[in-house]
């Protein structure tokens, strides 16, 4: 399918957009009238631009507040159509969208409606032009696409067909399913958008919240499918305004863009067959989390962590300043390779997978940029890329349990007693989830790229109290919950907000003990919050005391019980250990505000 973008989806100059655009592998472009209108540049030379770049210019659009008026406004409308389509010609444009009339309509008829686009489209027909009609979700008699079909199909005419949006429709909840009532040949054009569920105005919701397919709450594959299955075979069109994406680099949004674009493609073609629509490399999600790597200049401090918390060092690695530490499932790397000046963070995961070519295949068909890591002779190679953000993500083999094979690369350490691990449960068992940091502008770029080249769901947002800001939270995890990653956006003020790694165990009480013991310092919690307990989960005295006493932090679901606890914080880093009981399917979050307080109060 031909691949399109509107221009108000991307920030810059109309030029910069194009470039832009084309360099990311868009085949066309939806001209947004204010890009054209304060553009210096001429529409022959906007058109010759496009030539050269190998664009084809799709659509011109908006035209509004046509039709639904009385006569003597529809004179002027179609001076003003004419002008429009004049320009069009120069631009060499063959279809403009016109959507319903949400300003000036005081007549709420089909027949009315109707009777304007047919002299409409005769107007249109002599330069050349179709009209693509679009129901806007606020449009003033005509807010709905069947509806808007309607009209259009009364008014037959060759040049009247309608544009589908999939925001206005899924928007207001209408049913898709009739679009595959609509002849294929008169869907003029399809614009696609994604979005968030909103309780809001949807004016308001559609111009500042729009996401690229696969970043939002709408099923933007089953959208594609019933276009498809209509018979629509042109181009397939983002149309996202969002505050975000207006100010984002322009090159970069272009290239994330396109990413949702072959995602949503590949989505759409399962069940569906002589469409066109690219497939890519199939996907299985991951199914397990391989190792979490710390990078620092020094990671000393880490290290006498994980070893109170009870990991256990399993040695350094043959040719790099590289040392590993592990619990159970838990592999925890530290590297002072290429670290200078920079304290301990996370810097990359990996995750296991059956098949690495192919995710490695699928990645690089979702033009997700490789990190090359040199790998001496004899050494395990694991692919990687580097996710929204900065986090580098390595592909391993599935070990079903087992030692991956990387971890025989970690000799010169303790001995083979101490590598087989005290596995009992007052150890870590595994890593819970990794808890990453995201700035206000990649993290739907960051939920993108975990739903598009690893499989993994999206949450929707949640957002916790800090005492610098509210934190958005959304949760990218496997079906199974093996790999959980919560994604955060940090407050603006504070430019260094901690990411964390969580641990799981058996049991809290020993783990903690056991840090006690070997002198780690935990972070504190305030005893209101225990007074709090009391009140919200009607515990007895005894169990609050008992988890005052370790510092721990206690939720409950309706499937089961939480219990966790935090240590202080290490550079740009913390630890965190969980124990789920039961069910139990969250991350405390109802403790998150008292976890953020109690840090601010340390590193204010
Ligand atoms: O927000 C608007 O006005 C607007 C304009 C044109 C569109 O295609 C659209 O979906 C929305
Ligand atoms: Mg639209």
């Amino acid at each position: 399918m031909r691949r399109s973008i509107a221009t108000v989806c991307l920030s810059g100059s109309l030029a910069g957009k194009m470039d832009a655009a084309a360099a990311a592998g868009f085949d066309g472009l939806e001209i947004f009238e204010p890009d054209l209108v304060s553009s210096e540049t001429s529409p022959e030379e906007i058109r010759a631009r496009a030539d050269r770049l190998g664009l084809s210019l799709d659509l011109y659009q908006p035209f509004r507040d046509f039709e639904g008026v009385r006569e003597a406004e529809l004179l002027d409308n179609l001076r003003r159509a004419e002008a429009r389509f004049a320009v069009m010609r120069r631009l060499g444009i063959d279809t403009v969208l016109v959507c319903s009339n949400v300003g000036t309509a005081t007549v709420d008829s089909d027949e009315v409606s109707a009777a304007q686009l047919r002299r409409l489209g005769d107007l249109a027909d002599g330069f050349g032009i179709r009209v693509a009609f679009e129901a806007l979700a606020w449009g003033r008699y005509i807010d709905d696409y069947r509806r808007a079909w309607r009209v259009v199909e009364r008014a037959d005419h060759p040049a009247v067909g309608v544009c589908l949006d999939s925001f206005h429709i899924l928007s207001r909840g209408h049913d898709p399913a009739a679009i595959e009532d609509i002849p294929g040949e008169k869907i003029f054009f399809v614009q696609l958008a994604d979005a968030p569920y909103l309780s809001m105005d949807v004016l308001s919701w559609s111009r500042h919240h729009r996401l690229f397919p696969g970043e939002g709450d709408f099923d933007l594959p089953d959208f594609v499918r019933r276009v498809m299955s209509a018979g629509y075979r042109g181009p397939l069109s983002l149309e996202v305004f969002n505050d975000t994406f207006r100010q984002t680099d322009t090159a970069r949004t272009a290239t994330h863009a396109l990413r949702s674009l072959v995602w949503l493609e590949d989505q759409a073609s399962k069940s569906l067959t002589g469409t066109g629509l690219q497939q890519l490399p199939a996907l299985e999600p991951p199914s397990d989390l391989d190792f979490v790597e710390i990078k620092a200049e020094n990671t000393d401090a880490v290290e006498e962590v994980l070893g109170q918390l009870g990991l256990t060092f399993l040695g350094q690695h043959r040719t790099k300043p590289v040392r590993l530490w592990a619990s159970g499932q838990a592999r925890v790397v530290l590297n002072e390779q290429h670290a200078r000046d920079l304290e301990p963070h996370v810097a990359a995961i990996g995750v296991q997978v059956s098949e690495p070519y192919d995710v490695e295949a699928r990645a690089r068909a979702l033009a997700v940029a490789g990190v090359v890591r040199r790998a001496a002779a004899g050494e395990q190679r694991l692919a990687g890329f580097s996710a929204p953000g900065g986090l580098e993500v390595f592909l391993g083999e599935n070990s079903y349990g087992d030692e991956p094979a990387w971890v025989q690369e970690f000799q010169h350490g303790q001995p083979p007693a101490l590598r087989a691990g005290r596995q009992s449960d007052a150890n870590v068992t595994g890593v819970d989830h990794v808890n990453l940091v995201h700035t206000w502008d990649d993290q739907d770029e960051a939920v993108l790229f975990y739903t598009s080249v690893l499989g993994l769901t999206a949450t929707p947002a949640t957002e916790v109290a800090s005492p610098h800001g509210l934190v958005r939270s959304r949760v990218m995890r496997t079906a199974a919950g093996r790999i959980r990653l919560p994604l955060n956006v940090a407050p603006a003020v504070s430019t260094a907000y901690p990411e964390h790694v969580a641990f799981s165990c058996g049991d809290i009480f020993g783990v903690a003990a056991g840090a006690r013991v070997r002198g780690m310092r935990f972070l504190p919690v305030p005893n209101n919050y225990y007074d709090d307990l009391v009140a919200r989960f009607h515990l007895d005295q005894a169990t609050v005391d008992r988890l005052r006493e370790y510092q721990l932090l206690y939720d409950r679901d309706e499937h089961g019980t939480f219990l966790h606890f935090y240590t202080r914080r290490i550079g740009r880093m913390f630890f965190e250990i969980v124990q789920r009981s039961d069910d139990y399917d969250g991350y405390g979050a109802a403790n998150a505000h008292v976890r953020l307080a109690a840090q601010a109060r340390l590193e204010p």
